[in-house]
């Protein structure tokens, strides 16, 4: 895994945004996949300005994104649909039907993960995924334990990430208890990923990804395995990292 110290969030979201944009404006029918949280938002602003002021094109782009709530309609304020069209996708040009979520409110939750394995795999999979990582160490919404083996699916979200985004919603009850999310060997497909990470509340995830074994307990740290993984991560996110590098010198 290649990592990329930066200063700080700001930093971070410029170096995603150039790799991105270098990879849209090499092949313009690139694949992408998204992510939502806190973590891409700088990112997100920073391809919006590039677009506005040089016009990088997205009519041919098409994204998947990692993960949505089940229960939660495109319209809902709180939904990672919504979430995308106002961080993104309404300030630049991509086609609304080159733009692929999972469905939360699919009555068929089983029918729609197979749907949109399918759908990734008919369009020759991801080309470039951008990432971040949960305080518990998740990738998507994949919580310790899921199988590295797992495709999209239902997962039941822990207490811990609920609390983590309850930030977004009017109250911890209002979270939802599940969501769709792209599975771990789902995300491996992926040609090259972009993991994100800052502030000191990622230090405890950076430092078990690079000190703890590969482990379906620590779900991110599959992508060790993975060929054309880039950490870029913040000085606080890798602060205990380096800390813990400096006392095995
Ligand atoms: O970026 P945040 O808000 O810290 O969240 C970490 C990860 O957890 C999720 O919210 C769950 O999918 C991702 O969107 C994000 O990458």
């Amino acid at each position: 895994m290649k990592i990329i110290r930066v200063k700080d969030d700001r930093e971070m979201s410029k170096q995603a945004a150039r790799r991105i944009i270098e990879q849209v404006r090499q092949n313009p029918e690139s694949t992408l996949g998204l992510a939502t949280g806190g973590t891409p938002e700088g990112t997100y602003k920073e391809l919006i300005k590039d677009y506005q002021e040089n016009q990088t094109s997205y009519k041919q782009i098409r994204t998947f994104n990692l993960d949505e709530y089940v229960g939660l309609a495109p319209d809902d304020p709180n939904s990672y649909h919504f979430y995308m069209n106002q961080n993104l996708f309404d300030h630049i040009d991509i086609p609304s039907e080159n733009i692929h979520l999972p469905n939360g409110l699919a009555e068929d939750l089983e029918a729609e993960c197979q749907r949109y394995d399918d759908l990734i795999a008919e369009l020759d999979g991801i080309d470039l995924q951008i990432l971040g990582i949960g305080e518990n160490g998740h990738i998507g919404f994949n919580e310790p334990g899921t199988s590295f083996q797992s495709h999209t699916h239902v997962e039941t979200l822990t207490e811990s990430t609920r609390e983590a985004n309850a930030r977004y919603f009017e109250s911890l009850r209002d979270v939802p208890t599940h969501a769709l999310t792209m599975g771990i060997s789902t995300i491996l497909l992926s040609r090259e990923i972009l993991l994100m990470a800052s502030g000191e509340h990622k230090a405890e995830a950076i430092y078990k990804l690079f000190y703890e074994d590969v482990d379906e307990q620590m779900p991110a740290s599959i992508l060790k395995t993975h060929d054309n993984v880039t950490l870029i991560a913040d000085e606080q996110a890798l602060s205990r990292m380096e800390e813990a590098s400096r006392e095995s010198m």
